[in-house]
């Protein structure tokens, strides 16, 4: 039975060819590490294939063995060989996670409380929004809580100052994950840019229906059977990031528009803690404007 420290998640990517498994596993035992789950996938067949291989890793490692750096050093020759993009982590590494939210705090409520009670394991050195709605309710939980508001309006100039005071903050609490937990302002392209594949947005439709501004209300209109919920990695155009989750729930004639609204608030918070945590434990690989789970 291993110990926690010397359990590691390997990640990798690269063109798709033979041999790939053979030779990272055949490292791996070389080195004396046991494998504990291992999942690959090659996105080689049909229309739109990328050609690209993807492979998620969970060993221990012996203790001689047992640092990132070293393990990095042990397999950079596999690397170079099939011109990877690979990332080997602790096991027990703790990301730590910046949440944002503005007036919508179901999303918030949610991942605190999976936070506090050891379902999310992660640090969250801050929570940042620009309202002061809950404020409260995350200094409740010991997290301080940063009120950063648009001050002057949404123009762009004034959305940018306001982002360098979140890119501060990214930097000094060595961020590894922001989430958009309902934080409705759309992040410039600098921002979007500086936070590739490492920030993760709830949108309360089930993408690509109903994208942009209250979803509900145009699935209401469209008389809708189902609604949805989903989870994507945030880019500069909006809601059409790589999709990492996404959930349903059934919806009929007599409901209101107010009515779909509280019906998808437990579907978006499912949908979003899902998304975080098989991001946070490195499940999720993206593939071009599409993702890997290995669940
Ligand atoms: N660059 C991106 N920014 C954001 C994304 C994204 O995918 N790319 N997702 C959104 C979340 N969102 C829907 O899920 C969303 C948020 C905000 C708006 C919007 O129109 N905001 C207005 C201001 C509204 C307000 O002040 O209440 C704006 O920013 O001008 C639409 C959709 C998060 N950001």
């Amino acid at each position: 039975m291993s110990r926690p420290e010397e359990e590691f998640i390997l990640t990798l990517s690269c063109r798709d060819t033979k041999g790939i498994v053979h030779n990272v596993s055949g490292l791996l035992y070389q080195a004396g590490c046991n494998i504990i789950d291992s999942q690959q996938f090659g996105d080689v067949q049909g229309e739109g294939a990328t050609g690209l291989f993807f492979m998620r890793v969970h060993f221990e490692a012996p203790p001689h063995l047992a640092d990132v750096a070293t393990l990095e050093n042990l397999f950079a020759h596999v690397r170079e060989q099939f011109g990877m993009e690979a990332r080997i982590r602790a096991a027990a590494q703790r990301p730590r996670v910046l949440l944002m939210v503005s007036q919508h705090g179901h999303c918030l409520n949610d991942l605190l409380f999976r936070w506090k009670s050891g379902q999310l394991p992660v640090d969250i050195p801050a929570i940042v929004s620009n309202h002061t709605t809950f404020q409260s309710l995350v200094e409740s939980y010991g997290i301080p809580f940063l009120h950063l508001p648009l001050v002057g309006g949404s123009d762009a100039e004034t959305k940018r100052a306001q982002e360098k005071q979140i890119e501060a903050l990214i930097a000094s609490e060595r961020i590894d994950l922001v989430v958009l937990a309902r934080y409705m302002q759309i992040l410039s392209r600098e921002f979007c840019e500086q936070l590739r594949g490492r920030a993760i947005n709830i949108h309360h439709s089930f993408l690509p229906s109903f994208k942009g501004a209250k979803p509900y209300y145009q699935a209401h209109a469209r008389g809708v059977k189902l609604i949805g919920a989903t989870a994507h990695y945030v880019t500069p155009e909006l809601d059409e990031g790589p999709i990492i989750e996404q959930d349903v729930a059934r919806v009929d004639h007599s409901l209101s528009a107010e009515d779909l609204t509280a019906v998808g608030r437990d579907v978006e918070c499912v949908v979003l803690a899902r998304a975080v945590r098989w991001h946070v434990e490195r499940r999720v690989l993206i593939n071009g404007h599409k993702t890997v789970v290995f669940r």
